[in-house]
């Protein structure tokens, strides 16, 4: 399962600065791990989760991989991309084939580096990005609707469903509102099937200046205050320093991370945030070979999350074993969980949780 969050934001306000901070973190442990980037626009990040270090730790593992998310590096949005401006059509189609969208919006201030729009305004921006995202839309539903209004008249059923599901998500583009925010309860999959570019969820990137990499400034409580009220999510990072730090040997970060007074780096929120803003969560397999973490989407049963692994899993699901990651610690493994009563041999219908460390029996 490949899932990517796209990283958009108007020309210069440091999208390429925060894209090559990622992967080159992701090539500094390249060593480890095999994340890279897969097209000069494309790369894959390992997904940071202490619990992985500590079940391998547990496991007497010999390796330890991480899971992994892309990120897609799309070039700067300009006013008027959605009637082509500034190969805007391009940008467009590259943000519909991503299923997340990281917002970079400049929150730092800096004579020497021009912005578009003459001044740092994030909220404006982030205004700007999304009317050019709505106006795309809007284009994209008008142009379905006269074709589906007459299958509909002409009795499709299929049409009429398309037409009701379309129409009230139309009216509040035009209201100025982004598809998300009028998707109907239960029809989150048949939106998503629409490829809207407002209807995908939203992470506010505020990219702050050196010294306010730790609390933030003035521009990005506004971004704060106005992801609360939409119901998205924001992080504060200084790409700036990002670039810098991923430039460092693992063993000099945390020091660094220490002197700025930063407890984590920007990065592991922005990949964590983008994690969960996707609705993605983890299971754990262990052995003595290796520690490996997997990627599922919330709510998927047993056999789903076995097909993550492969196929035949999927296909020749029997039982799983699992252990929820707190009782695998509290018991020092499997073998403590075993005789504790904490592994228990769940059935098909079981949801997996975030943290289950899984054993799947199957027979093909
Ligand atoms: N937090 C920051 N503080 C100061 N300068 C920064 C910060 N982040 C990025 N910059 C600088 O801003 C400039 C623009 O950054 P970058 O090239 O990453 O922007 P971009 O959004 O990718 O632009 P484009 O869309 O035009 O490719 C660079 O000179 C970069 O070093």
């Amino acid at each position: 399962m490949g899932f990517n969050c796209g990283i958009v934001g108007l020309p210069n306000v440091g999208k390429s600065t925060l894209f090559n901070a990622l992967t080159q973190t992701a090539a500094a442990q390249a060593a480890n791990y095999p994340f890279c980037t897969i097209e000069p626009n494309v790369g894959r990040v390992a997904v940071p989760d202490p619990r992985l270090d500590t079940i391998a730790a547990i496991g007497k593992s010999a390796k330890i991989v991480p899971t992994s998310l892309e990120f897609v590096d799309i070039a700067g949005l300009v006013r008027g991309a959605s009637r082509g401006e500034g190969l805007g059509n391009q940008f467009l189609a590259n943000i519909r084939e991503t299923d997340a969208i990281v917002h970079v919006l400049r929150c730092f201030e800096d004579d020497d580096v021009t912005h578009v729009e003459g001044s740092v305004d994030p909220l404006r921006d982030a205004d700007t990005i999304e009317t050019e995202l709505m106006l795309a839309d809007m284009d994209s539903l008008e142009k379905r609707i006269a074709g589906l209004q007459k299958r509909a008249r002409g009795g499709d059923k299929e049409a009429a469903a398309q037409l009701s599901l379309i129409e009230p998500i139309l009216a509040g583009l035009r209201d100025g509102r982004p598809a998300r925010a009028s998707i109907p309860k239960g029809e989150e999959e048949a939106v998503r099937r629409l490829q809207l570019l407002t209807s995908k969820p939203v992470l506010y990137v505020c990219n702050v200046e050196e010294a306010n990499a730790a609390s933030g400034n003035a521009h990005s409580e506004k971004v704060f205050a106005r992801a609360a009220a939409e119901g998205a999510k924001a992080v504060v990072v200084s790409a700036a320093i990002e670039a810098e730090i991923s430039q460092m040997a693992a063993e000099d970060r945390a020091e660094f991370l220490e002197t700025l007074g930063l407890s984590d780096s920007g990065l592991d929120r922005v990949i964590a945030a983008g994690y969960g803003l996707l609705g993605l969560i983890t299971y754990f397999t262990v052995g003595p070979k290796e520690a490996r973490a997997w990627t599922i989407i919330k709510g998927m049963k047993a056999p789903q999350a076995a097909g993550v692994i492969h196929g035949d899993f999927e296909r020749g699901f029997i039982a799983a074993e699992t252990i929820p990651f707190d009782d695998y610690v509290a018991c020092k493994g499997e073998q403590g969980a075993k005789e504790a009563g904490k592994m228990r041999v769940e059935g098909k219908e079981y949801v997996v949780r975030d943290g289950d460390i899984m054993l799947f029996r199957f027979n093909v």
